[in-house]
């Protein structure tokens, strides 16, 4: 059986954004309502202190909102955290946890991603689960078996009943301008595919796997063709309306 998978395009910006990046969301705004309506989901990650402003500018023109982060415990004395309540109450729909960013600079495990994404579902949000390989994983051939333990370990069982997005990063691609090949890309996500399957059975047919890493509006043609790519998490070039529309036109 296959299942249609609306594409989806997520901008993560990272600690960049100020308040002047909403001109950008302006820009952006005006380049997706002009023209044919983009054939993919949209969605826009921006730090936490203009969360708000961009769900309430992106309900106009269809963009909509994600926190970069979200603490597990719904809240308590947890000083300069977030909690994936406080996220919707902003106006999120989508929340990425485990970016590798994360689980390298913050010690983040499998576990803490795994109780951060089912706080997400908890309070009505997509978590955005982040997996990937390093380069030394990588090279000593051992990116599927890593990525496969990352999934196993990192997505809840409340995937089984509530959506979730899993985002394929290979943490050298990321920030670097380099990516996998596409064989290389098509065969870590059809490995993804079959793991979601094998879990969730026909479930895990329908969830989004966004590649994540150095997509550009050069190379996003041909790697969001690739099979069971169903969208991407963009760094670098979501921070600029043009080219993370020519991204979402790409699909
Ligand atoms: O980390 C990323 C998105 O979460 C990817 O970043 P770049 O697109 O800048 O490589």
């Amino acid at each position: 059986m296959t299942t249609t998978i609306t594409p989806l395009i997520a901008g993560n910006w990272k600690m960049n954004g100020v308040r002047a990046s909403l001109d950008e969301l302006t820009a952006l705004a005006g380049i997706l309502t002009t023209g044919d309506a983009p054939r993919a989901i949209v969605v826009v990650c921006p730090p936490a202190t203009i969360l708000a402003a961009v769900a309430r500018q992106g309900a106009t023109s269809g963009i909509l909102a994600g926190g970069q982060d979200c603490h597990p415990a719904a809240h308590g004395a947890y000083t300069g955290d977030i909690a994936a309540g406080m996220l919707a109450d902003a106006g999120a729909q989508y929340v990425i946890v485990g970016h590798s960013e994360r689980r390298a600079a913050h010690g983040e495990t499998d576990d803490l991603v795994r109780s951060k994404a089912e706080a997400a579902i908890g309070a009505g949000l997509k978590p955005i689960i982040c997996v990937g390989e390093t380069e030394a994983e990588r090279d000593s051939g051992r990116a599927e078996s890593v990525v496969a333990a990352q999934l196993a370990g990192s997505i809840p069982d409340a995937a089984g009943q509530h959506d979730v997005i899993i985002a394929y990063e290979p943490v050298w691609a990321i920030g670097t301008g380099r990516t996998p090949s596409n064989d290389d890309i098509a065969q870590m996500h059809n490995s993804i595919r079959r793991q979601l399957v094998d879990r969730f059975g026909d479930k895990g047919q329908g969830i989004h796997i966004l590649y994540g890493g150095s997509l550009k509006p050069q190379n996003a043609r041909e790697i969001l063709a690739l099979d069971n790519v169903n969208g991407g998490l963009v760094g670098g070039a979501s921070l600029l309306a043009k080219d993370f529309a020519t991204i979402i036109s790409a699909v």
